[in-house]
């Protein structure tokens, strides 16, 4: 019997959506959002019924009933640091995503969407790869206030899934490879993934790395801590400038990649320099990978949304090519990762991790 899997990937700029029976794709639908349209949420959690009804609207113009559906599956969000893997949703899962302890990310969202979708018919639920995988090698986590540890957060999900098929294309395991995979999505996450352990990475939700599409990425800290305590801001506020409503967004009103390649064809400058500014960081965010990986590095990945940018892809590539080779992997494997992660609990390939 073949098993029919929908797979729910709430990212920050869009909400992605497919059907998988077994390995076999059926169907597949991508919203994108608006910066107004998702900032008029205060928290994540408010966006619950905008992103179910985006579901609902999808199944029944597909003409396809949730009942028949073997499991679903959704992109996993900020829990307890946890390794990599398919995990059942339980009571747990769902409690820390609702009280979002670890942070706001839309992708707290696809547990939650994917159990109460589920349960009336008694279909389980998983997550696969959640944005807390944590593989970090300690160095990693110290910061030079003894206070502030750095956290594991970034798009493992998409990371996995472009590291696992270049290996696979490249006929290598990707446990015997060195890669530095940059994902640039709506949040940017540069990593370095040493013999298939990721051991270092910015994370974009805590103010570190390049700024993206509306992330501010790392800022000057002094001025930060004036601005802080300037009694001009509440930390809400304060917040929304380093996610949701910084980088792109901040200085030319989108988040939308396509519609800033098109104002830099037309001829704005401001969106050609700051489109420069934000590829200067990714390179230089490359660059301090390499140094990670020792310079054993096999290949540079650049993947997710913006790297259908063509123009990006020329400017960071002579930066960082003196490194290693770069290949382009546009878009994400996100929604087949995600089906494919169900799929293997659904055969009993592999048992589903428990999140405790
Ligand atoms: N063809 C394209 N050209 C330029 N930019 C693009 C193109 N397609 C998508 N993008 C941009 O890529 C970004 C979204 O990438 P992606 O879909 O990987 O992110 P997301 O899933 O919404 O967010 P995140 O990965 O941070 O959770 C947006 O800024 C979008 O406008
Ligand atoms: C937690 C994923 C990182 C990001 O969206 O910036």
């Amino acid at each position: 019997m073949k098993h029919l899997i929908l797979a729910i990937n709430p990212g920050s700029t869009s909400t992605k959506l497919a059907v998988y029976k077994d390995e076999e794709l059926v169907s597949e639908f991508k919203i994108n959002h608006e910066t107004e349209e998702i900032m008029k949420y205060k928290h994540i959690i408010d966006q619950y019924k905008f992103r179910e009804q985006i579901i609902l609207d999808f199944l029944n113009k597909e003409h396809i009933d949730l009942s028949t559906f073997s499991a679903i599956v959704g992109r996993g969000g900020m829990l307890k640091p946890i390794e990599s893997g398919t995990y059942e949703v339980n009571d747990l899962m769902i409690q820390d995503m609702m009280e979002a302890k670890r942070g706001e990310h839309a992708s707290n969202l696809g547990c939650i969407l994917a159990r109460n979708l589920g349960k009336p018919y008694g279909i389980p639920a998983y997550v696969v790869d959640p944005v807390a995988v944590d593989e970090m090698d300690d160095h990693y986590r110290y910061s030079g206030f003894p206070e502030l540890q750095r956290r594991s957060l970034f798009h493992a999900l998409n990371h996995k899934a472009v590291a696992r098929k270049r290996a696979k294309d490249l006929g290598k395991k990707y446990e015997d490879l060195n890669l530095i995979i940059a994902h640039l999505g709506g949040g940017i996450s540069v990593a370095s993934h040493k013999k298939g352990k990721v051991i270092d990475v910015n994370n974009a939700l805590d103010g570190d790395g390049p700024m993206s599409p509306e992330r501010s990425g790392s800022v000057p800290m002094g001025p930060l801590y004036n601005m802080c305590f300037s009694g001009k801001y509440t930390l809400e506020e304060i917040k929304r400038k380093n996610y949701g409503k910084g980088g792109l967004v901040a200085y030319l009103g989108t988040n939308d990649g396509k519609e800033i390649q098109d104002r830099i064809k037309n001829g704005d400058e401001k969106a050609k320099f700051i489109h420069e500014v934000m590829c200067y960081q990714i390179a230089k965010e490359i660059g301090i990978q390499a140094t990670v990986l020792e310079g054993r590095v096999d290949e540079i990945i650049l993947t997710g949304g913006l790297a259908y940018d063509k123009l990006l892809v020329e400017i960071v590539t002579p930066r960082v090519q003196f490194i290693a080779p770069v290949v382009v992997y546009a878009g994400e494997n996100e929604m087949e990762s995600l089906a494919l992660g169900a799929l293997r609990v659904l055969t009993k390939e592999e048992k589903p991790k428990q999140y405790i």
